[in-house]
């Protein structure tokens, strides 16, 4: 494994088990002796908080103008000079990310021209595109079954039907704006702890 800090992302529908193999693939690497920054979109700053808040349906905005403050978020994401992703890598650490502009070309396709949210997440990719992409694919219905679990209203996008396009609609930007990306599908349906193996597999050998 190379010595210089990662950028690694886990994509994923609602409920795929991205917050699980993250924690997962942080114990990996600490168990190795490296430190790790654990990071997700939308953000807990200002523009993230603002898009939760629609997620919760406390608000309603145009689908293009959510584009856009998810397209806001990632810069800020990004350049935040204290939790900010190239902050992070300058500091030693690997960042892992849940969700980057992926799930953007995903989520937001449905109602918003695709090559509009490429061009608004253009600068993303060429200031910071990840060493790996990680697409845990995951049926929608299991996803759904997963979130079922969990305490709290349905958000935004948690409905099965909602969730088939989404995961059609990762597959075309991996191959529409994923280009010279390293992006690996693994099958989620799976116990987490043989995705936790091929991902900590994938990130050796980087
Ligand atoms: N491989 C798996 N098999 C079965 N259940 C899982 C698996 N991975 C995660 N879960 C469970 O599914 C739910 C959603 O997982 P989570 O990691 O929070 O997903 P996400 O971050 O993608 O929303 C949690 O209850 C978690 O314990
Ligand atoms: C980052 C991002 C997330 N989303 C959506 C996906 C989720 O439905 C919602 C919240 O993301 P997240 O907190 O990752 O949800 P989960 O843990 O259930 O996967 O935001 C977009 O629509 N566009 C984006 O660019």
């Amino acid at each position: 494994m190379t010595d210089r800090p990662l950028f690694i992302v886990v994509e994923g529908l609602d409920g795929s088990g991205k917050s699980t193999q993250i924690e997962m693939l942080r114990d990996h690497l600490q168990s190795r002796g490296e430190a790790c920054h654990l990071t997700a979109e939308p953000t807990d700053l200002v523009t993230g908080r603002l898009i939760r808040s629609i997620l919760r349906h406390e608000h309603t905005v145009d689908p293009r103008t959510l584009a856009a403050l998810f397209a806001a978020d990632r810069v800020e994401h990004i350049f935040h000079p204290d939790s900010g992703l190239l902050a992070q890598l300058a500091a030693g650490y690997h960042v892992i990310a849940s969700r980057y502009y992926f799930s953007s070309l995903a989520y937001q396709s449905e109602f918003v021209d695709p090559n509009w949210i490429a061009a608004l997440n253009r600068q993303a990719k060429t200031t910071l595109p990840a060493d790996l992409t990680i697409f845990l694919d995951l049926d929608p219905q299991t996803s759904m079954d997963r979130i079922g679990g969990r305490t709290g209203d349905t958000e935004l996008f948690e409905t099965t039907e909602k969730l088939t396009h989404v995961r059609e609609s990762f597959r075309q930007a991996f191959t529409v704006f994923g280009a010279g990306e390293n992006i690996v599908t693994l099958d989620a349906a799976r116990p987490a702890v043989e995705v936790a193996d091929d991902i900590a597999r994938l990130v050796d050998e980087l």
